[in-house]
């Protein structure tokens, strides 16, 4: 598989006030030298503690934001600012609630000067991959929390991005909703064979999507390890969370986790 994403020695720094010197600033390094690769096609999970710099690794991944060192290549070029090759799906799902459903997804198709019938298309169509085909015409209010965020997986689809970034996409969601949103997404993912790069706080989470999960330490945020997720047949397998492979793995996560460096992080 060919390399999609290359992080190669990333740093970024903050100016953040001087509490010791009134009127002063200093600087402040939330993620440092930051190296990995993401394979064509991969679907990675970066997991960490509160603060480690996730957030901030995606908004560098957007190019809404620069590294101060290193830099970020996507098929061997650099990073200089936000891309349609890139769809970001967050944890509040932004929808217009003025528009409906297809109306959210036909937005900014329309932005980006597709003709009417082909947004028409295309709306539809991910809207009935991700099971919301007999809602087009709904608004948001009058769709669960879980449906509001399956449009907002089809709106970033439907632009037909090489790569998804997702922002804790899930959490706002009850466990069961959540649950059943991590099947589809893994369904989606084989479908479209998209590069995705999920943020999560959730160990089981992580291990259940990511082919290999990034395990971030703190204060500044580095790459701890990353983990081989040996899980090939998740949605067959109906109880993979049983699987000794899944059990191992999780308790490896877990373990990065909890390790001295981590104690008293709220992760
Ligand atoms: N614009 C900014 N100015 C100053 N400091 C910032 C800025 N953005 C982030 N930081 C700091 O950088 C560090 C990493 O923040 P970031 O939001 O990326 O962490 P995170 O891992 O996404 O956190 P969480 O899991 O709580 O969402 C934090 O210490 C944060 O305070």
């Amino acid at each position: 598989m060919m390399d999609k994403i290359r992080f190669e020695r990333v740093t970024k720094k903050f100016l953040v006030r001087d509490e010791h010197k009134k009127g002063a600033q200093r600087e402040f390094t939330a993620i440092q030298n930051i190296e990995f690769t993401v394979r064509e096609g991969e679907f990675i999970t970066l997991v960490g503690p509160s603060g480690c710099g996730k957030s901030t690794l995606l908004d560098l991944l957007t190019g809404l934001t620069k590294p101060t060192k290193g830099r970020i290549l996507i098929d061997g070029r650099e990073i200089t600012g936000p891309g349609l090759d890139r769809g970001i799906v967050f944890q509040q799902y932004a929808l217009f609630p003025w528009k409906t459903a297809r109306g959210n997804i036909e937005f900014g198709l329309e932005a980006k000067g597709i003709p009417k019938s082909e947004r028409k298309e295309k709306a539809e169509y991910y809207l009935d991959l991700v099971g919301l085909k007999n809602f087009a015409d709904r608004y948001p209010h009058e769709l669960s929390g879980g449906m509001k965020q399956r449009v907002a997986i089809a709106r970033s689809l439907a632009f037909n991005p090489d790569v998804l970034l997702m922002d804790e996409p899930f959490a706002a969601l009850d466990a069961q909703t959540r649950e059943t949103l991590q099947t589809e997404l893994l369904r989606i993912w084989k479908k479209t064979g998209k590069t995705i790069i999920f943020i999560t706080h959730g160990i089981d989470e992580a291990v259940y999507l990511g082919e290999r999960v990034v395990v971030l330490t703190a204060n500044p945020g580095t790459v701890k390890k990353i983990v081989d997720i040996p899980l090939k047949d998740r949605l067959e397998d109906a109880d993979v969370k049983s699987n000794p492979a899944f059990i191992s793995a999780r308790r490896e996560v877990w373990n990065l986790l909890h390790e001295p460096e981590f104690q008293g992080a709220h992760i």
